[in-house]
């Protein structure tokens, strides 16, 4: 799915050789400041890199219209995003960005107990708290289902027991939908147990990769 070779950003980061397989969930793990957050926003093209080259689809990142590259590759950041509205207008604004349709009410919902968000869809989405307002945008990414999802620390204001639940949940829907899923965490449990492809980054080198060999 994607394919680094000899990227490099600035003195921040510097990829040999790298390559993240499509319908697989991929956890991105080291210390902090080791380039994870730089690693995954090149992959939708949100920041640029010096030297080397990436492929999406073995097509190079770089001729590809970022606006169609965004939408088949859904960032969520560590940080959530929120617009001024409801929980619904937050759920409905990625769809706008992505052109599609608006669902019903009845997927919304389905949506929102997926991430574990017991809200009204007319709530105001500032009464949120940190950690509902980031299952908000794990929604929101869910529901303009991309080819690929990528979670920066998605769920790190949630206790050890709702981030199980969470991203059990949304790997199981990301499963079904036979989507790629790229995530940084800093979680050894969340990576042992949903992680295919494990890599670890250290002073912005890839000191390793390990793949777990599953039966699907
Ligand atoms: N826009 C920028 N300009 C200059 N330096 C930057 C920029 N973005 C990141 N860095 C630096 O690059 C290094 C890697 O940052 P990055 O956010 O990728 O690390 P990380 O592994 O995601 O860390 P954390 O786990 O703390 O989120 C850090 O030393 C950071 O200060």
């Amino acid at each position: 799915m994607f394919q680094l070779n000899e990227v490099q950003v600035g003195n921040i980061l510097f990829i040999n050789k790298l390559h993240i397989p499509d319908k697989r969930i991929t956890c991105i793990m080291g210390e902090s400041g080791g380039g994870k957050s730089t690693l995954i926003k090149l992959l939708n093209n949100f920041i640029p890199y010096d030297h080397g080259k990436i492929t999406y689809n073995g097509e190079d990142l770089q001729l590809i219209d970022p606006i169609l590259l965004r939408r088949n590759v859904v960032m969520v950041s560590q940080v959530p995003v929120m617009f001024e509205g409801t929980v619904q207008d937050n759920l409905l604004i990625g769809l706008t960005f992505s052109e599609k349709s608006t669902p019903k009410v009845e997927k919304l919902q389905k949506i929102l107990s997926i991430v574990c968000l017991p809200k009204e869809l007319d709530v105001d989405a500032e009464e949120l708290s940190g950690g509902e307002k980031q299952r908000l945008s794990l929604a929101r990414a869910l529901l303009m289902e991309p080819e690929v999802y990528i979670f920066d620390e998605p769920t790190s204001a949630l206790d050890e027991e709702l981030e199980d639940k969470v991203m059990g949940n949304i790997i199981e829907e990301i499963k079904r939908r036979e989507k790629t899923l790229i995530m940084v965490t800093h979680s050894k449990k969340l990576a042992a147990t949903f992680g295919e492809v494990i890599v670890h980054l250290k002073g912005g080198k890839i000191t390793k990769v390990r793949e777990v060999t599953t039966n699907g």
